[in-house]
């Protein structure tokens, strides 16, 4: 599923209305119908919770089901209405209409008139006098008002939310820009403060569709039908939080011409990590393999503060299926840590005794490197004398997989102004996964920033430094060096919790080790993190009380 800007979308449509020849106004009779549909399906989940069927409907659904006068010859066969846009009890429901003046507004009239058909009552509220609406808008404003629907014009007549059952917010769509004003911003506090529940047409009215960002006020929609393709709005916070359920609903535009107008970012679903990642769990284990054939991982983490985060990157990496997994770390830890994990190998940094790393202990760690497949490093590291020379040379004299997390992306961002690419490009793969707070030093922007535009932030910076990057946080995004982008859609807020980091560096790095390509370890790694930590949380029955060891356990 591509996710697109406004931007991109408003390229989409215009290349299916004047190159394609769609014309607009069946995109628009679409986008209505959609919009009228899922109205429908919320009044019937109103009227009957749980989706109950009735036993009238149930005898119903029986005698279609043996043979009947139905299929008795010559007689009348079945003839059923459009069941998407008809309701058994049509008559006590009563929607009010939130009609802006842009094509958002012709969809929200397209809407109104099939729920008038579907023997809904409806009334439009208009934001500007209906006069403001221009080409298509206009065409069913008239359609509208010579079909008598009610029409009340904010500000000319008073509008009563109390008196309705339901509201369409078809005020702004991808054309808005900044805060709603007047009386947009007016109807939106409106009817929020109705109570009611709001269905949004494609995006809701306050919200930038493109970054996430949300405006005062903002629609809070109990169902949005996004049109077409999914907006970046709605799959970042806060605008995932304003969004409730969405539903894409296509309107007649190809959605393949997404990635030919600029879209490179996609939903990270099963499919797509089968299909278009070509993720395939069946070549990870082998009739014939042994502990060499799934790779032995490095880790070069822990301190005398912080030994467990060594600890759980390592474990992870075998639970995510690596064959060996050697975890280095200063020597004063060593004996500390001894068959804490017993499948886990130990090698001793030099470290004079501190249980710290200092600068020295690059060459131990690029002489094991040599026997291994992968390095990860980062986690419980500690900041040191010259740590960011001993990170350069572990990124310029190791040509293996590069993982690189936590503490490590702090030297990294010390590296100088052009970020590490100054340290020349590497020829394997390298996966930086930073925290919003370790983006924003890397990029030397502050955390809210790197919030207002997570994709954006993560998708330039992938492509100018060549890494791949997993930007965490709710709806964590996995860039590439190519541009590709992949937004996940797994886990919960009870991953913050400590250590969750070092684990998922454990996980990118355990699949590397099997063969995974960085895309593949970074997004699959992702994804298998936020499911086990579904798992885990449904196991202890609440995500708040989760350990970082559980996801381990859950893998
Ligand atoms: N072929 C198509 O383009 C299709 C579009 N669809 C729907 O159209 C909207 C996008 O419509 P557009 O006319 O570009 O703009 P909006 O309706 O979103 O904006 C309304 C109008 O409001 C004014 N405005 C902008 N920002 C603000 C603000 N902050 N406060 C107040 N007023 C504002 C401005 O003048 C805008 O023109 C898209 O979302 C779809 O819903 C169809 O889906 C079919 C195909
Ligand atoms: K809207």
């Amino acid at each position: 599923m591509y996710i697109v800007t406004s931007e991109q979308m408003r390229s989409i449509d215009e290349h299916t209305i004047h190159t394609l020849g769609i014309p607009a106004a069946s995109l628009m009779e679409n986008a209505g119908r959609a919009i009228a549909e899922e109205v429908i399906r919320l009044c019937r989940e109103e009227q009957r919770p749980g989706g109950a069927v009735r036993v009238g409907e149930l005898k119903k659904r029986q005698s279609r089901a043996h043979t009947g006068p139905g299929d008795w010859p010559g007689r009348g066969g079945d003839i059923t209405a459009d069941s998407a846009l008809a309701m058994e009890q049509p008559g006590d429901q009563q929607w009010y209409m939130l009609i802006g003046k842009g094509n958002n507004g012709g969809d929200g009239l397209v809407a109104a008139r099939l729920l008038l058909e579907a023997g809904l009552g409806v009334t439009l509220v208009y934001a500007d006098a209906p006069e403001a609406l221009r080409g298509e808008a206009a065409v069913q404003r008239d359609a509208a008002a010579q079909l008598g629907i009610p029409a009340l014009v904010h500000g000319r007549e008073a509008v009563d939310f109390s008196r309705c059952t339901g509201i369409v917010d078809a005020l702004l769509g991808t054309g808005s820009r900044g805060a709603p004003r007047g009386a947009y911003a007016a109807l939106i506090e409106a009817a929020n403060d109705s109570g009611k529940p709001v269905v949004s047409a494609d995006v809701p009215s306050g919200l930038n569709a493109d970054t996430g960002e949300v405006f005062e006020p903002c629609i809070q929609a109990r169902v949005t039908v996004c049109l077409a393709l999914l907006k970046r709005g709605l799959v970042q916070y806060p605008g995932a939080s304003v969004a409730g359920r969405i539903v894409v609903r296509a309107i007649g535009i190809p959605t393949r011409l997404a990635p030919e107008h600029g879209s490179s970012v996609r939903l990270l679903t099963d499919e797509v990590l089968r299909r278009a990642l070509r993720v395939d769990t069946s070549r990870l284990r082998v009739p014939d393999g042994h502990k060499g054939t799934y790779g032995h991982v490095l880790l070069a983490a822990g301190s005398l503060p912080m030994s467990g985060a060594g600890l759980l990157s390592a474990k992870a990496a075998l639970r995510a299926g690596c064959g060996l997994a050697t975890w280095a770390l200063p020597a004063a830890l060593l004996p500390h840590v001894i068959g804490t994990v017993p499948e886990l190998m130990l090698a001793a940094a030099a470290d004079g005794d501190s249980g710290e790393w200092n600068a020295a202990s690059a060459d131990a760690v690029l002489r094991l490197a040599e026997s291994r497949d992968v390095l990860a490093t980062g986690p419980g590291l500690g900041r040191f004398k010259g740590d960011t020379d001993w990170l350069r040379r572990l990124w310029q004299q190791t040509d293996r997989p590069l993982v690189i997390d936590a503490d490590a992306l702090n030297m990294l961002a010390d590296a100088g102004p052009h970020g590490p690419r100054d340290w020349g490009k590497r020829s394997a793969a390298t996966i930086l996964t930073p925290h919003p707070g370790e983006m924003g030093r890397l990029l030397g922007i502050s955390t809210p920033e790197v919030q207002r535009d997570r994709m954006e932030h993560a998708v330039r910076y992938a492509r100018e430094q060549g890494v791949t990057l997993v930007l965490k946080g709710a709806r964590t995004v996995i860039a590439t060096p190519s541009g590709e982008a992949y937004i996940n859609t797994t886990g919960h807020a009870g991953m913050a919790t400590g250590g969750a980091g070092d684990v998922l560096t454990g996980i990118i790095a355990g699949l590397l080790a099997q063969g995974l390509s960085a895309e593949q370890a970074a997004a699959f790694g992702v994804y298998l993190h936020g499911e086990a930590a579904e798992r885990a949380a449904l196991l202890r029955g609440d995500p708040s009380s989760l350990l970082t060891g559980d996801i381990i356990d859950a893998l």
